[in-house]
């Protein structure tokens, strides 16, 4: 009973936040986001609305009605639209930084346009479309000393973070493997989304994949070695049109090798098909790491606020032995150290890390250049080996920064 409360309270403050007083010390961080994303008010507005050191200021989407729409609904002060509105945003002084929601495809472009532009940038992940183009995107970063972080929100929950810390424990000996898996049922997505475009980024190992990937990797502090097997289910619309390349995974399996004997098995599926022509499949999110002396099985690895369980499985000479569940909507609770409240989203944990790190403090935890390169260069690997190739990479050319130029 008490843990369903929980489960109310938790939801309920986590969508309406208390409201602090905007800190007097430090002037807030003002971002604009490009686009109005359907992922913006999980992903930034919402936190914002709890940081006294974050607010929306600006909202830019193409379309006028829309943005307008949009900055109404949510309370953005200034609103830019039309052909030059991500760029306009992006020419405000007024804007420290950038939230970069657009489509995978994207991405590269506006992130270097909005880091030319001498802002932060919060950027969905996965961070481009090639790992050249990540690399690009931090180089240019780092020489503007900017702060730039790929989204990958659930990293900044003490969950996975309490996960990682009871394997490094040593508790339940070596490491042997990791399975992640990411899965929505169909319809769960229109068949217009964004995900299904392979210009603008789309595919299963793209979308979900991507946190597959990136939580096998943070999981076993490591990168795979190689690819064993990579196989995917082409994503065929109903109707296709004259021009359409089966480029785009509706799902895609893989068996990665790590060191030390490490091997990990990811799943993804945009549009798991029903079962037996009619039981529809259920989200999955969850991750299993099999150590020699036991297993942990952690379940919805990617928004645990809602809930989550860590379920500890100890094996006793060879035979099954005891099984603990464990818990860590906060910091405290995961025997971590770090700021924090039961009800915090991965977003909002996320939140107070890029805003300590734009404004000189440490954060509690990171997710650096390095890890953003090495995602998309496994991702591009696994998609060599299903024969798709990589993603189709961005045509704008960035104009030559001052230090290249010289
Ligand atoms: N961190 C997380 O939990 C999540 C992250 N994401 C990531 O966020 C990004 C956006 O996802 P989501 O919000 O679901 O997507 P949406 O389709 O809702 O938003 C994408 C935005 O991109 C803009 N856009 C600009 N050019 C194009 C174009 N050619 N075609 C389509 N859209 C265009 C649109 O802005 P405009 O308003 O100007 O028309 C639109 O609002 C993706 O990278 C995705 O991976 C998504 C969901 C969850
Ligand atoms: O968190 C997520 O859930 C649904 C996905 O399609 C999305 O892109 C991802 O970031």
């Amino acid at each position: 009973m008490s843990s369903a409360i929980g489960f109310v309270q938790r939801v309920f403050k986590a969508f309406n936040p208390p409201i602090p007083q905007p800190s007097a010390e430090t002037a807030p961080l003002k971002f604009g986001i490009l686009g109005a994303a359907a992922i913006a008010p999980l992903a930034i507005i919402t936190p914002a609305l709890n940081h006294p050191e974050a607010v929306v200021y600006a909202v830019a989407a193409r379309d006028k009605a829309k943005a307008t729409a949009f900055a109404k609904n949510y309370g953005i002060e200034r609103v830019y639209s039309g052909p030059n509105g991500y760029q306009e945003l992006l020419d405000n002084p007024e804007i420290d930084a950038i939230y970069n929601p657009l489509p995978n495809g994207l991405h590269y472009e506006w992130t270097m346009k909005a880091l030319a532009a001498g802002k932060h940038v919060l950027l969905e992940k996965p961070s481009a479309n090639t790992a050249e183009e990540t690399r690009q995107m931090f180089e240019l970063a780092e020489q503007k000393g900017l702060v730039l972080l790929e989204a990958f929100h659930y990293r900044f929950h003490p969950a996975i973070q309490r996960v990682k810390a009871i394997i490094e424990s040593g508790e339940l000996g070596k490491l042997k493997h990791i399975s992640a898996t990411m899965a929505m049922p169909r319809g769960f997505l229109k068949a217009n989304d964004i995900r299904f475009d392979y210009k603008l980024g789309g595919g299963a190992m793209m979308d979900m994949g991507c946190y597959t990937l990136n939580c096998i990797r943070y999981m076993s502090s490591s990168n795979p070695t190689s690819v064993f097997t990579a196989e995917h289910e082409l994503h065929t619309p109903a109707s296709a049109e004259a021009s359409f390349k089966p480029n785009v995974d509706r799902a895609t399996t893989a068996q990665l090798a790590l060191p030390n004997d490490v091997t990990a098995t990811l799943k993804c599926d945009l549009a798991t098909p029903v079962s037996y022509c009619i039981i529809p499949s259920l989200p999955q999110l969850s991750a299993t790491v099999t150590l020699e002396g036991g297993v942990i099985e952690l379940y919805n690895y990617v928004l645990p606020t809602v809930y989550h369980s860590i379920k500890v499985h100890t094996k006793a000479g060879g035979k099954a032995g005891k099984r603990r569940v464990e818990k860590a909507y906060t910091f405290a609770e995961g025997n971590l150290e770090g700021k924090g409240e039961a009800w915090w989203t991965t977003y909002r944990y996320q939140l107070e890390a890029f805003v300590d790190r734009v404004k000189g403090r440490t954060p509690q935890t990171w997710v650096d250049k390095d890890d953003s390169i090495a995602n998309l260069h496994w991702i591009e690997q696994i998609y060599a080996k299903t024969g798709l190739g990589s993603r189709p990479r961005s045509e704008f050319v960035p104009a030559q920064t001052e230090q290249a130029a010289e």
